[in-house]
């Protein structure tokens, strides 16, 4: 896609709504495709990232080697986006604390990584509409990655990256809408890391139509870090070091965070979300005292 460089882009659409003082982070996008034949690739992983551990950052890396033996894509970029207050899920710390202990992670493990605000410090945003803030920035309102002669400009294609465990959720009634899936899965795709305990073939069961836009990306080191765990573990007093990057450790321990069950632990943030994490933890329980 070419742009003309002159006219200013076209203003958001209507359904983007922006923050206060907001600006998309670029400074890690590569701006120029190295590989002229390939197709820019930006990878967005959406989540709580309450705290955010080794196996979010990991979900990259392993993309990153899938994307390059396994498709025509190149990756010019890849985007932490942690979910609003607004989701309210128990043991969701503030925004605020959320996108700090991210930004620590990305800026000082990771020569790649940005951390986008957009979703945050706002309303909560549906995933379809997170996708389509990144295909606006990066395809409207940049033009696009330009190929290294500078002869045009490419558009990117934004894709979700995701665990099976999020995927699986997909299946289930009422938490994801008919039109989001088609948008998200048959507009952007989806790369899916397989995550211990949710099954990525019974995960994408009921997705075959957009199986084409569907990419499987197996463990090959079992690891099953939640932040679910990590949030147990700081409530028991127990050591996280090595489960998440130094930085964000040091983040907690200075800010006191998750010493207590916190503000949405018990708050009505949805009974589903209440009962899985009730379970979560059970099971995190049960192999904490095994240990
Ligand atoms: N160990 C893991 N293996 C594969 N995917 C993971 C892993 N941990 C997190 N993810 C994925 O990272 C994304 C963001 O996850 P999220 O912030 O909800 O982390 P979580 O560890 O599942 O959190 P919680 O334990 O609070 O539910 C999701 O797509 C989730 O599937
Ligand atoms: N309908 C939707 O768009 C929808 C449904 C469920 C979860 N999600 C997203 O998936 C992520 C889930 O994160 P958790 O695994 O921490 O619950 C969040 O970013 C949330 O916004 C989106």
């Amino acid at each position: 896609m070419s742009s003309d460089m002159n006219s200013s882009p076209p203003p958001p659409p209507a359904v983007l709504s922006y923050p206060p003082n907001y600006t998309f982070p670029t400074h890690r996008l590569s701006r120029v495709l190295r590989n002229p034949d390939k197709q820019p690739l930006v990878l967005v992983a959406c989540g709580s990232f309450s705290p955010v551990t080794y196996l979010h950052l990991r979900m990259f890396e392993m993309a990153k080697d899938y994307v390059r033996q396994n498709t025509d894509f190149e990756i010019v970029g890849g985007y932490l986006s942690p979910v609003s207050d607004q989701y309210k899920k128990p043991g969701l710390l503030s925004a605020h604390h959320r996108v700090n202990m991210c930004n620590l992670a990305a800026e000082q493990t990771s020569q790649w990584l940005m951390v986008d605000p957009w979703e945050a410090f706002q309303s909560y945003q549906r995933t379809a509409v997170v996708l389509d803030h990144f295909e606006y920035e990066i395809n409207t309102r940049l033009g696009g990655i330009a190929t290294a002669d500078g002869a045009e400009k490419k558009p990117a294609r934004v894709m979700l990256l995701a665990g099976s465990d999020l995927i699986a959720t997909m299946s289930e009634p009422g938490v994801w809408s008919e039109p989001d899936l088609d948008h998200i899965l048959g507009r952007y795709g989806v790369l899916i890391i397989e995550r211990a305990g949710a099954d990525m073939d019974q995960a994408i069961d009921s997705l075959a139509r957009w199986r084409h836009n569907i990419h499987l990306i197996h463990q090959l080191v079992q690891n099953d870090v939640s932040s679910t765990k990590v949030r147990l573990f700081l409530r028991r007093g127990l050591s996280v070091r090595y489960l998440l990057p130094a930085p964000v450790v040091d983040y907690i321990e200075e800010h006191g965070l998750y010493m207590d069950d916190g503000p949405n632990a018990s708050a009505a943030s949805g009974a589903v979300a209440a009962e899985k994490e009730k379970g979560k933890e059970k099971e995190a329980s049960t192999s904490t005292a095994a240990c």
